[in-house]
């Protein structure tokens, strides 16, 4: 896959000196959904707003497409369709008439083909004629999406897509976010919900302070999350692990008196069952035992704990 947006050394320093992003480098894969994770004030809302041109950068530079956002503005614009977090449309105004109106402000000739198809896709169509202050918050949002992909833009940023939304609703929002992907829109999604990120992302970043901490494929992520740890109290301490239970890879601790088994929780199929066995075959006693596992909430509370102590 190649790259749509590159980011490269950004840095933002708002006027009052406050330095909200440091040398953040980003490259986000055409067609992926990239899920950017970050706490209250991390950042997020920065690196969108300077990568959709709502912002400038203090250093370093951002590519939409091929295009610089600074030098090819309009360019890279085209190509971006941007959600806010606030819902900001006119009440009295009709959905067909607020999302045509927005594809005109990109300078788009009018295509009505274009905009039924998108309130179709988005479950708006029956809508279309109905004024703004008569839906729904979950369709006022569904029409914030419309209105950002009017032009036709191949990047969607979902800036807190979610945020106060209720269960339900939550995932008719992914399903409709997972069929833009489909029709070939790239997405870049923040959110505060592990489960959001853990749900939708092919890839997940997390911010904070300003700084990228870490970027990962979802899956290697997840893979840790399966990762389990069963600890083993021995009745008396082992002075070496036989090697009948080498293929465990225990480690011991305590001077012998506990033994730790790492394992993937999903793939672990009867190997806990065989340790089990072995141990007992080996007279080896156990005296008590807990497991315990880590989420990706863990770590990324861990992460972004790490980063606070320094
Ligand atoms: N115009 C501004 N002038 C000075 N500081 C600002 C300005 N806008 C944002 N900041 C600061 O920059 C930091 C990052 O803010 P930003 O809105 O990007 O965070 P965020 O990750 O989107 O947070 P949230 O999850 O709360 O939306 C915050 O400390 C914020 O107070």
């Amino acid at each position: 896959m190649s790259h749509i947006i590159k980011v490269s050394g950004l840095g933002k320093t708002y006027k009052s000196g406050f330095t909200a992003l440091r040398d953040v480098n980003l490259d986000i894969q055409k067609g992926e959904i990239f899920a950017l994770l970050g706490p209250n004030g991390a950042g997020k809302t920065t690196l969108i707003s300077i990568i959709c041109g709502i912002s400038s950068p203090t250093s370093g530079q951002v590519t939409a497409h091929g295009f610089d956002i600074v030098k090819d503005y309009r360019l890279a614009r085209s190509k971006i369709g941007l959600v806010p977090q606030e819902l900001s449309t006119d009440a009295f105004e009709s959905v067909w008439a607020t999302v045509n109106f927005s594809r005109g402000l990109f300078g788009k000739a009018p295509n009505p083909e274009y905009i039924e198809q998108l309130l179709r896709q988005l479950s708006l169509w029956d809508k279309k004629n109905a004024q703004m202050r008569e839906l729904s918050g979950g369709m006022k949002r569904r029409v914030m999406i419309a209105k950002a992909l009017s032009h036709e833009p191949e990047i969607l940023f979902l800036d807190e897509p979610t945020a106060g939304v209720d269960v339900e609703l939550r995932r008719d929002m992914w399903e409709m976010v997972r069929g833009l992907r489909e029709h070939g829109v790239t997405i870049i999604l923040t959110t505060h919900y592990i489960e959001e990120a853990e749900e939708m992302a092919d890839r997940i970043g997390v911010i904070r302070q300003g700084e990228i901490l870490l970027v990962e494929e979802k899956q290697a992520l997840m893979d840790k999350l399966g990762s389990k740890q069963l600890n083993l109290h021995l009745t008396s301490p082992l002075t070496e692990i036989p090697a009948a239970l080498a293929e465990f890879n225990l480690q011991s601790e305590l001077e012998g008196s506990f033994l730790r088994y790492s394992y993937d929780s999903r793939q672990n199929g009867d190997s806990v069952a065989r340790l089990f066995r072995i141990l007992s075959e080996q007279g080896i006693g156990i005296r008590d035992l807990n497991s315990s596992e880590s989420s990706l909430e863990e770590i990324f509370v861990s992460l972004v704990h790490e980063e606070t102590a320094k």
